[in-house]
Formats: structure tokens, sequence, C-alpha cells
């Protein structure tokens, strides 16, 4: 049970986010949402308020992509909610065209929640500890090619988590950081893959996406959430990628060493 958890999740209003607030809600703790759609996040509250009663949830429009708008609810949910314990980073698009969009988003909007959210929760600043969730993708462990700048920014994310896992032990923070990577799931976002003025140059590989998702079976929105509960209840995980597909969920095993082939120069 989370009863007396303060969770937070970005791009909550639909989606993925969507059923990783539910699933919290279910297991009894509170959950700020955070989205820059208002008006469905401001639809999703008042029905999560009449299913888990008044004071479960609050959704607070924010744009991870802007410092001053993230910082500035982040403080408005510790205001209300006195602490946070889980912070989930998954708010996220793709749009090759407007790449610089995707890293704002994707990336540097995961950096930024992450550091927010461990500023707070680290117990040399007085926190209580807490865990991170980044979520990642499947794209951020093999390459998507007709996505490749979403592909950069899951490789980051998988990357940022694993480094500053390793900075959170070695720092004593207390503080809890995997990352999730989902296959193909059915929300709003694997449309993106299909429309020209989000794969840009790559509308062409249209039909290696097309052919990636059989081989990758879409999964449903509540199969990625019993995973994410999944990281936020076993505390013994730490720095970890969990890889979420049709045939389940699975840690990635990272190589210690890396495979190479020498050259002669
Ligand atoms: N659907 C899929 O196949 C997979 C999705 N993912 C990742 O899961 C996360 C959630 O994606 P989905 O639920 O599928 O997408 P979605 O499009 O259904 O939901 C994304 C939510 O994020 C919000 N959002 C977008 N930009 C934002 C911003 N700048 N600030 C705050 N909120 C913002 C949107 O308004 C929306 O509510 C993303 O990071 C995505 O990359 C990972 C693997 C597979
Ligand atoms: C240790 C397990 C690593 C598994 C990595 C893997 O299987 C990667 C597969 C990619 C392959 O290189 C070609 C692809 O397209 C796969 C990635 C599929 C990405 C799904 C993205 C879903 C999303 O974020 O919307």
């Amino acid at each position: 049970m989370l009863k007396g958890k303060v969770a937070v999740v970005s791009g909550a209003a639909q989606g993925l986010g969507k059923s990783f607030t539910h699933i919290l809600l279910e297991n009894g703790a509170q959950v700020a949402m955070l989205d820059v759609d208002e008006a469905g996040g401001q639809e999703l509250q008042v029905q999560l308020n009449q299913q888990f009663g008044l004071e479960r949830t609050q959704f607070y429009k924010a744009d991870v992509a802007s410092e001053l708008q993230f910082t500035d609810v982040f403080q408005k949910i510790v205001s209300k909610f006195g602490h946070i314990d889980i912070f989930c980073n998954n708010a996220g698009i793709v749009d090759e065209k407007n790449w610089e969009k995707t890293v704002s988003i994707n990336l540097s909007g995961v950096v930024r929640g992450t550091y927010l959210a461990l500023d707070h929760m680290k117990k040399q600043n007085g926190g209580k500890g807490g865990i991170i969730i980044n979520v990642a993708s499947l794209a951020g462990l093999g390459p998507l090619p007709s996505a490749p700048v979403y592909t950069a920014t899951k490789f980051g994310v998988v990357g940022f988590t694993r480094a500053l896992s390793m900075a959170s032990q070695a720092s004593g923070y207390g503080v809890r950081i995997n990352a999730l990577c989902p296959s193909f799931v059915r929300t709003s976002l694997i449309d993106s893959f299909n429309q020209k003025e989000k794969t840009g140059n790559f509308h062409n590989l249209a039909a290696i996406t097309q052919s990636l998702m059989e081989k990758f079976p879409i999964i449903e929105v509540e199969q990625v959430a019993k995973a994410f509960l999944h990281l936020v209840k076993d505390e013994c995980v730490d720095g970890a990628a969990l890889l979420v597909k049709n045939t389940g969920a699975e840690y990635v095993i990272f190589p210690k060493d890396m495979e190479t082939t020498p050259i002669s120069i």
C-alpha cells in the first residue's frame, strides 16, 4: 500500500501518465498530475475525485520544457501536499520535424524534473528519500530508424538514469532512480509514427515502423502500469531499466564490458 505517499506524474492527462496516476490512486497514494493539456487534466481530476474522493488528486498545468513553469508548479505541489515521495517523469512526444522541441521535452524535461525532485527528496537537504521513475522506451535500448531524435532522447534518459542512480547511491541521497522502457503501447503517441508532420524526413520509413509493431506487438497501458507499480514498490531496485513487452516485464542486463572489434591503425 502507498497510503500517505505523495506522487507526481508528468504528462498525466492521458495515455501512460493517466494509467500510472490511476494505479497509484488504487494503491492509496495521493497524486499531483502535471500536463500542458489543461482541459484534459481538469476533466480527469473531476473524474478521479468522484472515483477516489476529494483531495486525492490535483491537476497542475505546466510545460516540462519550461524551467519557470516546472519550478513554479513543483513549489505549489510541495506547498499543498507537504512532501513528495514518488516522482514520475513521463511527459514525452514524437516530433522528428520539430526535433529541438522533442529534445526539450523528452530529455531536458526529464533532467529538469529529476533535479527538482532530487533536491527536494535527498536526505542531505532534510528530505525523506524516495523514488524517481523516468519513462524511456524500448527505443532507449535499441534504435527506432524512423525516429532518430526520439531514439536519442530515450537513450539519453536511460543513460542519465543509470549515471544519476550511481551518483545518488555514492552520495547517500536515499533516492532510487529507475527507467521504464515499454515497447509500443496503445496510446495516441504511436499515431505520430504515421504522421508526416511528426516523422518529417523519415515518413518514407512508416512501413518499417509498421513491421516493428508486428515484431513488438502493441501492449495496453494497464500492463505498463503494473510494471511501473513494481518499480515503485521494490525498494531493492535502483539504476535499473525495466523493459515491458507483450511477453512480460524484464530487467535489462547491461554488459559490464563492451564488446568491441579491434582495427589496425
Ligand atoms: N505509446 C508508446 O508506444 C510508448 C510511449 N513511451 C513514452 O511514454 C510517455 C508517455 O507517452 P504516451 O502516454 O504514449 O503519450 P500520450 O501522447 O498519450 O500522452 C502524453 C502526455 O504528455 C503530455 N505532454 C506532452 N508534452 C508535454 C509537456 N511539454 N509538458 C507536460 N506535458 C506534456 C500530453 O499532453 C499528454 O497528456 C512518453 O515519454 C513516451 O515517449 C515509451 C514507450 C512506448
Ligand atoms: C536488452 C534488451 C534490449 C532490447 C532492445 C531492442 O530490442 C530494441 C529494438 C529496436 C530495434 O533496434 C529496432 C527497433 O525499432 C526496436 C525499437 C522499437 C521502439 C519501440 C518504441 C516505442 C515507443 O517509444 O513508442
